[in-house]
């Protein structure tokens, strides 16, 4: 891979926030390893919830520990009744993300964390509800069903589409989730996962740091991209219209939505995988247009801009194609970061000191308090 890109300026870009030894982005390998293992090696040969106990627990697990953890995960799908009655209060019209963000708050209420010896089984068990949750405000607010949230799916993609379409999924829609998870697990010091070390640093509970870092990924800049770039690419008619659309963005300088990135400087290797993914759907489908346009889309922010699709691109029409509704796309990136998020927690309780940088100054000078009869 090429060399990093020059990081420097504004968003405290290119400077050190502390350590990890949770992940590399931009700097080995495909260009993103977890824990020493490439994303790709990870996405061809292991399953998510492999990866999650990697980043959770340090190492891949053996095969007995893989079907504890799994068998563990799967009793922990049932959401309390108190939980349930919230979310069937939220309106159907609400941020999807606003969703996430109550139902772990709310979880927290129920279930807290009183000490850190807790935190591996309440990040166990977000793990587990994060898709029971979701899924059960949709099918209620949308389709006025309450769902059991217990399915007897082996895997957290596959059970999340079982809840959302009251049907167990084909092995590609399985498959295609499970990778999915496994490219938006985890991603260094990006800004949610910094807003949840930054709650962490203050001895804050898992549940608040969690709750803080949906708030982060929400923002279209962050995770919130995917369903951005749905937005842009779903009523591409063709290629031609494709890149006559993004021509008046980009003369307009609007920021195309599921492209560029703050640290790698021409690809991302989790591109490469969940676009062949997505072109495996589109033919599946019978129906290739969004993979087409997007393909379009592609090519030209590369020749007009040197711009690269991130991780988000492609996800929007994978996604579509396993109709899975815009508004939950960055809910399953939720679904899948708690294990990144919730590893840096810990990391950064093992060896703490408050994050509190400092700041450059440019108000006014000093000045003394005008009466108030005199202003
Ligand atoms: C999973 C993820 O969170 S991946 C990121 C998802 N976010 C998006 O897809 C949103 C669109 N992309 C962006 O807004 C940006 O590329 C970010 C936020 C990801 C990174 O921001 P930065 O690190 O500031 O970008 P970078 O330094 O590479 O920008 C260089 C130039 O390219 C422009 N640029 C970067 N991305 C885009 C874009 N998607 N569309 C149009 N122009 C862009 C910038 O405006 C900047 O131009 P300028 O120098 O005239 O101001
Ligand atoms: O690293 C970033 O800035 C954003 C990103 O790709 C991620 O969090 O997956």
């Amino acid at each position: 891979m090429s060399e990093a890109k020059k990081l420097s300026g504004a968003g405290l870009r290119g400077q050190s926030a502390g350590e990890t030894a949770l992940s590399t982005v931009g700097v080995s390998g495909s260009g993103l390893t977890y824990r020493g293992y490439d994303v790709k090696d990870l996405g061809e040969n292991a399953t998510f919830e492999e990866v999650a106990y990697l980043i959770l627990y340090g190492e891949l697990p053996t095969q007995a520990q893989l079907d504890a953890y799994k068998t563990k995960l799967k009793g922990l799908r049932g959401l309390p009744q108190a939980l349930k009655e919230v979310l069937e209060r939220i309106p159907a019209d609400t941020h999807s993300m606003d969703v996430m963000r109550t139902g772990c708050s709310m979880l927290g209420n129920l279930e807290a964390e009183h000490s850190f010896s807790e935190q591996s089984e309440i990040t166990d068990r977000l793990l587990a509800a994060f898709p029971s949750i979701i899924c059960y405000w949709y099918r209620f607010s949308h389709d006025g069903v309450r769902i059991d949230t217990e399915t007897d799916d082996d895997q957290i993609g596959a059970h999340f589409l079982h809840l959302l379409h009251g049907k167990a999924p084909s092995a590609l829609h399985a498959k295609v989730m499970d990778v999915s998870l496994i490219l938006y697990a985890e991603h260094e010091f990006n800004a949610s996962t910094f807003t949840a070390r930054v709650c962490a640093s203050t001895l804050s509970d898992m549940h608040s740091c969690v709750t803080g870092a949906i708030g982060s990924l929400r923002g279209p800049l962050h995770g919130g991209a995917n369903e951005a770039a749905m937005e842009l690419i779903q009523d591409m008619k063709d290629e031609a219209d494709a890149r006559d659309i993004l021509m008046g963005k980009l003369e307009r300088k609007d920021k195309i939505m599921g492209f560029g990135h703050a640290i790698y400087r021409d690809s991302d290797p989790r591109n490469a995988i969940i676009k062949e993914w997505s072109e495996k759907l589109a033919a599946a489908n019978g129906d290739d247009r969004l993979y087409r346009v997007s393909v379009a889309c592609e090519a030209l922010m590369w020749e007009q801009k040197k711009l690269f699709c991130n991780a988000d691109f492609f996800h929007a029409s994978a996604y579509h194609y396993m109709d899975i509704p815009t508004k939950l796309f960055t809910p399953i990136f939720v679904c899948s970061r708690i294990t990144g998020w919730a590893a840096h927690v810990m990391e950064q309780r093992s060896n703490n000191r408050i994050i509190r940088p400092s700041a450059d100054y440019v108000g006014v000078a000093p000045r003394k308090v005008v009466p108030i009869a005199n202003r």
